[in-house]
């Protein structure tokens, strides 16, 4: 399997190309031993993926990065800052959208920058060029029941996409849509860090979505979680996103991480 220890923490200082490094980070709620001891690098501008057995701590760890939980132990260092609390320099794209049932689509989308005192006029603007750039146009004064679960999760990622933020924090985004929109989003999403230059993290349980994707997985043991491996899929990013699904090094890489996770699999 193609991994490289470049992609795990080293033990002093963050990679050069790291944008968020997770130092020996420990959760326990109560009893429970969600993480222990676990550590990560994820390099800027890239789209990492998040692996693993169900209830492993993969939305642990992304609350965490977010600064929505403090852990046990360990640290987050994002630019050599220590995360303490939620910032400006994350965004979070919650698994049910998280929308504003009474607000319009522009302003759920500018609500990010609403929070942040962003004159209307201005926000509305930047709100426009996101929803066009998730393909909503047209439907900036529709409200989030007008729309189909496929839209409203657009309207969640145009939303992160609109407060700038460095890091984006994706947690299974894909997950309550059908396999059509699945799809397409995951075409999307892989424009969208072709062309916004920003780190996204990524949780998800589909193997086949995180090969597609990412430019790094990181595979986790089950509870109590550490990285079990990293992977960094290569081969097939410049080979055009419709040949990716049956590219030899992808179908490869599906199937050694399912060897590796079946045995956890319920
Ligand atoms: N608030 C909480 N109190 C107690 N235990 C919790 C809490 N949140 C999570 N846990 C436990 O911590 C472990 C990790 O949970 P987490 O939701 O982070 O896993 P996950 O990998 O995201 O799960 P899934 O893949 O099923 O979404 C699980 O055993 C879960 O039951």
């Amino acid at each position: 399997m193609s991994q490289t220890d470049a992609a795990t923490a080293p033990s002093s200082g963050p990679a050069p190309d790291s944008a968020v490094s997770v130092r020996n980070v420990s959760k326990n709620y109560g009893p429970v031993e969600a993480l222990k001891n676990l550590s990560l690098e994820f390099p800027r501008g890239e789209l990492t993926s998040l692996l693993g057995p169900s209830g492993c701590g993969k939305t642990t760890l992304l609350k965490i990065i977010a600064g929505l939980l403090q852990p046990s132990a360990g640290e987050i260092v994002i630019d050599g800052n220590t995360v303490t609390a939620p910032g400006p320099d994350r965004a979070f794209v919650f698994q049910d959208f998280a929308l504003l049932p009474w607000a319009s689509v522009i302003r759920n989308v500018a609500f990010g920058l609403e929070l942040r005192g962003v004159a209307r006029s201005e926000r509305e603007a930047i709100a426009e060029k996101y929803i066009a750039n998730v393909g909503l146009s047209g439907f900036e004064n529709s409200y989030p029941h007008q729309l189909s679960g496929g839209m409203r999760q657009r309207v969640g990622l145009a939303r992160a996409l609109s407060v700038d933020a460095q890091v984006l924090l994706l947690d299974e985004p894909f997950s309550a849509v059908d396999e059509q929109n699945r799809r397409k989003f995951q075409e999307d999403l892989l424009e969208l860090v072709r062309n916004e230059n920003k780190t996204f993290i990524f949780v998800t349980h589909s193997i086949e979505e995180a090969v597609y994707v990412s430019d790094q997985i990181a595979i986790l043991l089950p509870r109590p979680s550490r990285v079990s491996e990293i992977i960094r899929p290569s081969g097939f990013r410049n080979k055009g996103i419709e040949n990716i699904r049956r590219d030899p090094e992808y179908l490869d890489i599906v199937d050694e991480i399912w060897a590796s996770l079946r045995s956890y699999a319920e």
